[in-house]
């Protein structure tokens, strides 16, 4: 399950490289808000030539393009030159399923970055093309003049909801806009894990160890987790589907599949020793 996402401007070719050493899971090269207009078809002809150039290596990032809005000819001519070459593009500012028709190739990522697009996220997140859904806060924020974070709980859980009822994975949360933050983008993460979300896009390197570590149960965690599968594997044996730990905690299926996910989290996460 992927963690990380990077983005990198598809007008700085010279940084590719580096995206895809971060240690990021996902490599994104923008074509949209990250480019100028002018510079817009020299981005795409660089995602192009990196894509046909990459080898697939063991531990290698996977590489996704966010192409341009698709109700315009220029995101539609974006997927037709990335589509086939991207692992999976990220389609930016949907707002209606019906946008979705046109996608063909890669596997898509619908981003809700608008109040009709989160207003349309149970349709969006169930249209067959779409493989995950993320919300695009900057945009968000600046339509509905959002400055309490409060707020943006509100539609974060929105589409947590809908990215679940649809059989999505879980949504990542969106980039934190400072770069030199890194105890607020901690706090950040922590709080969007609490409502469900799950890994978060990067706008620079110095993020991905941070977010990260956000998303990685703490050896606490990983504990009472691996507490609960054991007192659940005596009970199964003991013929028991529920039963209560020492200190008083109940124990039945839906608790022991989420404690099963932490461990199997804690083991993806763990830090290499030394
Ligand atoms: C934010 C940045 C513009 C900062 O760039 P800069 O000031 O040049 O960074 P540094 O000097 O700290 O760079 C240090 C080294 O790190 C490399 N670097 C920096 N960023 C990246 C990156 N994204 N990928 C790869 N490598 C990176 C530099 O090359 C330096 O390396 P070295 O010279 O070897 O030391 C910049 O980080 C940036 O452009 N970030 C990505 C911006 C972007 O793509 N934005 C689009 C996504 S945002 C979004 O999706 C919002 C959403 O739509 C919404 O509505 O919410
Ligand atoms: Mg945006």
């Amino acid at each position: 399950m992927n963690v990380t996402w990077l983005y990198v401007p598809g007008d700085r070719p010279e940084r590719f490289d580096k995206a895809a050493a971060s240690g990021a899971d996902v490599v994104i090269i923008d074509l949209e808000d990250a480019v100028v207009p002018a510079r817009k078809d020299e981005a795409r002809a660089n995602a192009v030539a990196y894509l046909r150039a990459r080898r697939d290596a063991e531990g290698q990032a996977r590489v996704h393009v966010r192409v341009n809005d698709l109700a315009t000819g220029r995101g539609l001519a974006d997927l037709e030159a990335v589509g086939e070459l991207a692992d999976a593009v990220r389609l930016p500012k949907v707002e209606s399923a019906a946008v979705l028709d046109a996608v063909s190739g890669a596997p898509a990522y619908a981003l809700l970055e608008s109040a009709a697009g989160i207003v349309a996220a149970r349709e969006i997140a169930a249209h067959p093309k779409v493989a995950g859904v993320a919300l695009g806060e900057q945009d968000l924020a600046a339509e509905l003049a959002i400055t309490d974070e409060r707020a943006m709980d509100h539609l974060r859980l929105q589409v947590v909801l809908a990215a679940a009822a649809a059989g999505l994975p879980p949504v990542p949360m969106a980039v934190y806009p400072n770069v030199k933050d890194e105890a607020g983008l901690l706090a950040s993460c922590l709080a969007g894990r609490g409502l469900g979300m799950f890994g978060r896009t990067a706008i620079h390197p110095r993020q991905i160890p941070v977010i990260r570590r956000a998303f990685r149960p703490s050896a606490e965690e990983a504990a009472r987790a691996a507490e609960i599968v054991e007192a659940a594997e005596r009970a199964e044996r003991a013929g028991l589907g529920a039963v209560a730990l020492p200190d008083g905690r109940f124990v039945d299926a839906p608790i022991v599949a989420r404690a099963r996910r932490t461990v199997a989290l804690a083991s993806r996460l763990a830090e290499p020793e030394g």
